[in-house]
């Protein structure tokens, strides 16, 4: 590759690697956001990696990924293509995995179809139904909080999707959901399988070749299950009965999306995967926020409390004159991101940025966690400070506070082309949430025990391991409250 650097360019600087390996051995197998962002103090905003040959390139400051990942979307708004994940488990149908091309462009037109402002707004009544009852439950049995977060994620999802009405999370599809889900979390993790790393292997027969058999049985399972679903909601329109869904505006549009079954059924299908536990993830490490930081909740009780007064639960329209509440959510997805690491784009030519050049086929990774920690954006970075969001003394202040701070083109949520399609949604949900919660609950730690700053699970997406705190209602009329309302809509359709 030298011999293709421009005159006057040069490579970007990075650790040591050793031969054919490269990096590979100095970089922990999780939480690697974390080194990344240490080689980031040491090496600089933009630094590069190698693994296996493969050029990789960690960009740890928003204004730079927005130049590349933004600014030059032609060109950085690929995925790589993971022999295993992408090509064999999704057959090139998975929209998370998909190059950048004609099949994702199509795909992600029925997504912001889905997804965009205005189609977010018309799901709300789905939100504060499936808002009442996670209440409900959780001032119950606040120590199921992970199972209720979920719940509430995942039927949003399934009733967007599909119209359907999650009960308990234990149906045997969402059981199946789940599996599918786990099986892409593992099989997309990095050095799980061989192939990935020597992509030779693909040449392999398939009688020598164990991984593609069980990648064969895996794709058939989620196939199954992604028809299933689908034309669950299509032989329910042909009995004129099809419940108001994205498979049903699917099917409707089917022509002008120009997709097949199949792909649409991929659309559609992993948006569970994407949607539900992150959204479940931002939920827990807001409780973990408000465990540390008991003065932001009393500030957000206050806030709640003016603006909506005791006889009422929080409403979407609320929500402009909620600026704390729109902070905290914020600054929840600073201090603890759920893509931690960002989801890598993949360059498709060569390129040239600041003098320094990237060779086609690097792998860009804005690193989340590096980026929320640049102390030019946000002064003493470790502090969970919504006020940053707040007030003019801070970089990141801006106004209207009946708008600002939004998680609008919020790092958090990625970048460019590829920037998450679900974010006016998650947005409706964490707002929405938090406001309830603060309105209805009071969260502290246990006397006692603490709750650690960082133990996060591994993987993609990550949201704290189980914690013990206290959560009780803020009074008895509000929960009897909750409890009133939920009795009278349980039985309600929220989208009819
Ligand atoms: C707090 C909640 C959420 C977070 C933090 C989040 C974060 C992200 C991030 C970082 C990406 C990668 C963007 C990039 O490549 O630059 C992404 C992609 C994606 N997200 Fe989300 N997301 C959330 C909720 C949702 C929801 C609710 C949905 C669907 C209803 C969704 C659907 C998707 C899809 C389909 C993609 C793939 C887009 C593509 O590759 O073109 N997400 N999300």
């Amino acid at each position: 590759q030298p011999s293709r650097i421009p005159k006057g360019a040069r490579l970007p600087p990075g650790p040591k690697g050793k031969p054919i390996v490269g990096n590979l051995p100095d970089i922990p197998p999780h939480h690697s956001w974390l080194k990344f962002k240490s080689w980031a103090d040491e090496y600089g905003p933009i630094f590069r990696l190698k693994i296996f040959g493969r050029n990789h390139v960690v960009v740890s400051t928003e204004k730079i990924a927005n130049d590349l990942l933004r600014e030059r979307g032609n060109l950085y708004s690929s995925r790589e293509q993971l022999p295993m994940a992408a090509q064999l488990l999704s057959r090139n149908l998975r929209p998370l995995f998909l190059p950048y091309g004609e099949l994702w462009r199509r795909g992600r037109k029925v997504m912001h179809t889905l997804t965009m402002h205005a189609a977010a707004t018309s799901y709300q009544p789905a939100q504060i139904w499936e808002s009442e009852r996670m209440l409900h439950d959780l001032l119950r049995a606040p120590d199921k909080y992970e199972l209720y977060f979920e719940r509430y994620a995942g039927a949003l999802v399934i009733r967007l999707g599909y119209g359907k009405r999650m009960e308990t999370g234990e149906e045997p599809y969402a059981r199946e959901i789940l599996k599918v889900v786990r099986t892409v979390e593992r099989v997309a993790s990095p050095g799980q399988y061989l192939v990935d790393t020597f992509p030779i292997l693909m040449y392999l027969p398939t009688w020598l070749a164990p991984f593609k058999r069980e990648a064969a049985r895996l794709n058939a399972a989620e196939l199954k299950l992604f028809r299933e679903l689908l034309y669950e909601v299509k032989d329910k329109m042909r009995e004129g009965k099809g419940p108001k869904c994205f498979a049903k505006t699917f099917f409707e549009k089917q022509a002008e999306f120009g997709l097949s079954d199949d792909e649409g059924a991929y659309v559609i299908g992993t948006l569970f995967e994407a949607g539900a536990g992150t959204t479940a993830a931002a939920l827990m490490s807001f409780v973990l926020c408000m465990c540390h930081s008991p003065e932001w909740q009393k500030k957000l009780q206050k806030e709640v409390d003016d603006v909506v007064g005791k006889d009422r639960l929080p409403e979407f329209e609320d929500i402009p004159q909620l600026p704390t509440v729109r902070a905290v959510a914020k600054e929840t997805l600073r201090w603890r991101p759920v893509t931690a690491g960002g989801v890598p784009h993949e360059l498709i030519k060569d390129d040239v940025y600041d003098g320094i050049f990237f060779p086609a086929g690097t792998s860009v990774h804005a690193n989340q966690w590096a980026i929320h920690r640049d102390p030019e954006l946000y002064p003493d970075p470790e502090t969970f400070n919504p006020e940053r969001w707040l007030s003019p003394k801070y970089p990141t202040y801006r106004e209207p506070l009946d708008k600002f701070p939004n998680l609008q083109n919020y790092s958090a949520f990625g970048f460019g082309r590829r920037i998450c399609p679900g974010q006016n949604i998650a947005e409706n949900s964490i707002h929405i949430l938090i406001a309830r919660m603060a309105w209805a609950t009071h969260i502290s730690k246990k006397p006692g025990v603490d709750v650690p700053l960082y133990d996060y699970t591994t993987g993609f997406n990550v949201q704290p391991r189980p914690f013990a705190f206290d959560l009780k209602p803020r009074s008895a009329a509000k929960k009897t409250m909750i409890d009133t309302i939920w009795e009278s809509n349980k039985d309600t359709d929220p989208l009819a």
